[in-house]
């Protein structure tokens, strides 16, 4: 099974750059956006887009690198949100039958 520990790496990483906005940082420049949130939302939006096209049109690289895109800007749009990613995890577990 692989390890999902980079999921948590890009969290932490994400949380630094909310407490810590750095110039040249992507993250950064998401969340301080000028549109708010709206801008974290657009990104998601966006990125689910392309990954249904790339799945639907069974393109395996794309599907790849699009679903990467979306959980990278899923976890900024929980950040933006102010939604913690451990109460999501808390929620999966609470489902499992
Ligand atoms: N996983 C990612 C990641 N995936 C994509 N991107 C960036 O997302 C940007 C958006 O690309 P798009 O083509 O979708 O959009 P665009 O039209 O160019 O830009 P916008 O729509 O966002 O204005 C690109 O600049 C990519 O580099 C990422 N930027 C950062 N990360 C992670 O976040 C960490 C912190 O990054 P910084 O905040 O930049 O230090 C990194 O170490 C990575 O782990």
């Amino acid at each position: 099974m692989r390890d999902w520990n980079i999921l948590e790496e890009v969290w932490q990483v994400i949380q630094e750059r909310a407490e810590h906005p750095s110039a040249g940082s992507y993250v950064s420049s998401v969340l301080t956006h000028r549109k708010g949130i709206d801008k974290s939302l657009e990104k998601v939006g966006e990125e689910a887009v392309e990954f249904i096209l790339a799945a639907k049109n069974q393109v395996p690289e794309r599907t790849v690198s699009e679903a990467a895109d979306l959980l990278f800007h899923l976890l900024v749009a929980l950040q933006a949100s102010g939604t913690d990613v451990g109460d999501v995890l808390d929620e999966l577990a609470a489902r499992r039958k």
